[in-house]
């Protein structure tokens, strides 16, 4: 799949822009603060609806004015989409193929966005949420359903929460908790079973990742990291079982600290690189490799659940990588999956070699370069 066109108004530091792009690479230039990351921005929310770097919906608009809009052509094996947002005041429409969404988050599954910034080499060493969310953007753009499920299951905890603390301070009896038990199971199962079946694909493809990126140096291991005694060979019901059994187990100790502490929402991926623990212990070369080869097994993961590469944005990796990490990312998605690249110069993306555009950047207006 890939992105053909893009139109921008009043979208962050951009009036107006028409853009067509390559279908394989795009290269934005710049120097800082001119708007390449804003640009990469837009894409985002075409794919997922939402940006990558704020939840504030009004900070994405023209300083100077009241709404933005965004249009895009999407290029699939078998349709084309228009795919649009509007936001006016606070209100934001979103269409695809001029019918009008009703939930924000039927967007996702058009246009499959992955994402890579030097925040991502965060990956690896940051805390845990930084890896669910990695597992959980992932889901929901290739099973919209399961960003359905998330949405209960975190609505479900919340609840619960405020039960338990309910019942700590005696305003609530404890038999209330039952209906939210079995609800919290139900859907934290569902949650855990998606997650581990991808755990299983991409567990495979990081380790080879890792060893090609090491010339066989170094053997990554994934692994579900959760409380729960479970793993990618456990079935529905067992995790069902475990989950139940483990917050009858904790009943006391969770009433006592009002808040559930088992679950979806307290689970982790373990990275371990030749038996060493490389959240914790990794050196920063090895932290950033695993990151990279995690990012690069989302890539094929993605093909290989929707049959199509996703759309890659690369938002300044390349000074933050060294040279054999870079030609490898390079190698890796050279002619085959649309991606745009930006950075402050041409010079090392010039040895690329291959079919490219060039669009320069400044102060929110793009020239694009022969
Ligand atoms: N809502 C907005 N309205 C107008 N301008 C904005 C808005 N939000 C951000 N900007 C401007 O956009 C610019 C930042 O753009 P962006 O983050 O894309 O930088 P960049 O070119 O990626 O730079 P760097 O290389 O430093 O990452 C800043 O000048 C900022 O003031």
């Amino acid at each position: 799949m890939y992105l053909s066109q893009l139109f921008l108004n009043n979208f962050r530091n951009y009036s107006e822009e028409y853009l067509q792009f390559n279908p394989n690479l795009n290269l934005i230039i710049g120097d800082n603060a001119q708007g390449k990351t804003n640009l990469l921005e837009a894409i985002y929310l075409l794919g997922t609806g939402n940006s990558h770097r704020t939840n504030v919906n009004s900070e994405l608009v023209n300083w100077e004015e009241n709404g933005f809009y965004l249009k895009g052509e999407l290029i699939k094996e078998t349709q084309n989409y228009k795919l649009e947002i509007k936001m006016q005041g606070r209100s934001k429409e979103i269409r695809v193929n001029n019918n009008k969404l009703e939930k924000n988050s039927d967007l996702l599954g058009y246009l499959n966005i992955i994402i890579f910034s030097p925040e991502d080499l965060e990956l690896v060493k940051g805390s845990p949420s930084r890896r669910r969310k990695f597992l959980n953007l992932e889901l929901s753009q290739i099973q919209p359903y399961y960003k359905h499920t998330l949405k209960e299951y975190d609505q479900v905890v919340k609840q619960r929460n405020q039960l338990l603390k309910k019942i700590r301070d005696a305003n609530a009896p404890q038999e209330m908790l039952e209906v939210w038990d079995q609800q919290l199971v139900d859907l934290g199962t569902k949650v855990i079973v998606k997650r581990l079946e991808a755990l299983e694909k991409l567990k495979v493809l990081a380790r080879l990742m890792q060893r090609k990126l090491t010339n066989g140096a170094e053997s990554l291991k994934l692994q579900y990291d959760s409380k729960l005694n479970i793993d990618g060979d456990s079935s529905k019901e067992e995790i069902k079982t475990e989950f139940s059994s483990y917050i009858q187990r904790k009943r006391k100790k969770e009433i006592e600290r009002g808040v559930t502490t088992v679950g979806p929402h307290r689970d982790d991926i373990s990275l371990v690189v030749n038996d060493v623990d490389v959240r914790k212990y990794g050196s920063q070369g090895q932290q950033r490799t695993t990151a990279l080869a995690l990012k690069l097994s989302e890539l094929e993961f993605m093909k290989s659940e929707i049959g199509e590469y996703p759309v890659l944005l690369l938002d300044d990796v390349f000074s933050e990588l060294d040279n054999k990490r870079s030609n490898y990312l390079l190698e890796t998605i050279k002619n085959k999956i649309q991606t745009f690249i930006t950075n402050t110069n041409l010079k090392r993306l010039k040895e690329l070699r291959q079919n490219h555009n060039i669009y320069r950047i400044k102060k929110g207006s793009v020239t694009e370069v022969n």
